[in-house]
C-alpha cells in the first residue's frame, strides 16, 4: 500500500483531500502520519509495516468506522477518528450464527443506520445491526461483471444485497433469499434504492425452502455454502455455474456432492480475502456440465 508522511497534526486537515484512500487507516508513528495514497496521485513510498495495531484494520461503511480484531490503543482510535471524522466507530468482535449477526463494541461516537456507497451502488444499513463484508469488493466487481442481461441468478444468502444489487443493475433477474428479518428489509430497500425492485424477487426465509425453478447463476455468499449444495443442485442444469464460497478449499466436498446429486461439473477456484492467518475465504466456480 503506497503512502505519503505527513505530520500527525495535519491528519485533520486532509479530511477532503483528494489523494487520501480512506477505505485504510493511515498509521501513525512518532508524530508522523504515513496516509495511504488512492491510485493516480504521488506517494512517499510504502505503508511502513505496523507496529502497533494488530488487528485486521478498519472499513468506513457510510460515515461508521467498524474495527475488526482486537481493540485498538487510545492513540490509534484517536488516529482513526481524525482521518475519517466518523460518526461513530465501532469494533465487531465477531460475527454469530448462520445470520451473521455483529458482536459488536461501541468504542466513539453514535451507531445506526448508515448510508454506503460503493461501486456506483447505495446500500442502506446499520453495521451494529447486519453485516457487510467490505473485503469481498473485489468478488462483488468480479460478479457484476460475470453477470450477463436476462440471466436468471439466485442469491441464496442477500444479506443486504451487495451481490443482489449489482447483478440486478447488471440487467440479470435476481431471486434473492435471507433468512435475518432486518437483513431482508435493507434488502427491499436496496433493490428500491437502486431502482432494481422490478428485477430482484426478495424473499424472506431459509433458502432451501425458497429456490424455485431452474437458474443460469446461484450466488451462494455464506462459509456453510458446501452444505447447501444438495438443495442448489436440484436447480441448476447444463450452463449453469455456482459461486460456492468457504474458508480454505472446498472442492473435496463439492465434488462429493455433485456426485451425490448425479451431477458433472468443472471447478475453478479463487481467493477472496485473508481471513484468518493461515485460512483464505475462497469462492469455487462450478459450472455445471
Ligand atoms: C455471509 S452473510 C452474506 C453477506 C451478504 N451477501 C451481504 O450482503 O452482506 C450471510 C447471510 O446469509 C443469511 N443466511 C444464513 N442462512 C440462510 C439461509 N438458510 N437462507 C437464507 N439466508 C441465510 C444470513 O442471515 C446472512 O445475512
Amino acid at each position: 500500500m503506497r503512502a505519503r508522511k505527513v505530520p500527525q497534526e495535519a491528519l485533520a486537515g486532509l479530511r477532503d483531500a483528494d489523494w487520501v484512500d480512506r477505505s485504510r487507516r493511515p498509521y501513525v508513528r512518532d508524530g508522523v502520519a504515513w496516509v495511504p495514497v488512492r491510485e493516480g496521485y504521488p506517494a512517499d513510498g510504502d505503508l511502513p509495516e505496523r507496529a502497533l495495531y494488530t488487528g485486521r484494520g478498519y472499513h468506513l461503511i457510510g460515515e461508521i468506522a467498524v474495527l475488526h480484531g482486537p481493540a485498538p490503543t487510545e492513540a490509534e482510535l484517536a488516529a482513526i477518528i481524525a482521518h475519517c471524522r466518523p460518526r461513530g466507530v465501532i469494533r465487531v468482535a465477531g460475527l454469530a450464527g448462520e445470520k451473521r449477526i455483529p458482536k459488536i463494541e461501541v468504542l466513539s461516537g453514535t451507531v445506526g443506520e448508515t448510508v454506503h456507497r460503493e461501486q456506483g451502488y447505495t446500500f442502506h444499513l446499520n453495521p451494529a445491526v447486519v453485516m457487510f463484508a467490505q473485503g469481498n469488493r473485489t468478488e462483488k466487481v468480479r460478479m457484476a461483471a460475470l453477470v450477463r442481461p436476462g440471466e436468471r441468478v439466485a442469491d441464496m444468502f442477500a444479506g443486504i444485497g451487495y451481490f443482489t444489487v449489482p447483478a440486478a443493475c447488471s440487467g440479470a433477474e435476481v431471486h434473492a433469499m435471507e433468512l435475518n428479518r432486518a437483513a431482508f428489509e435493507y434488502l427491499e430497500r436496496n433493490s428500491i434504492e437502486n431502482h432494481v425492485e422490478g428485477r430482484v424477487r426478495a424473499e424472506h426465509g431459509d433458502c432451501r425452502n425458497l429456490l424455485a425453478g431452474y437458474y443460469d447463476r446461484v450466488i451462494m455468499g455464506h462459509f456453510d455454502a458446501p452444505g447447501f449444495l444438495p438443495a442448489a443442485l436440484a436447480h441448476v442444469r447444463r450452463g449453469s455455474v455456482l459461486h460456492v464460497h468457504s474458508i480454505g478449499p472446498a472442492e473435496t466436498e463439492i465434488r462429493r456432492h455433485l456426485q451425490d446429486a448425479g451431477r458433472a461439473g468443472t471447478i475453478t477456484v479463487h481467493r477472496v480475502k485473508k481471513y484468518a492467518p493461515r485460512a483464505w475465504h475462497m469462492v469455487q466456480d462450478v459450472t455445471i456440465s
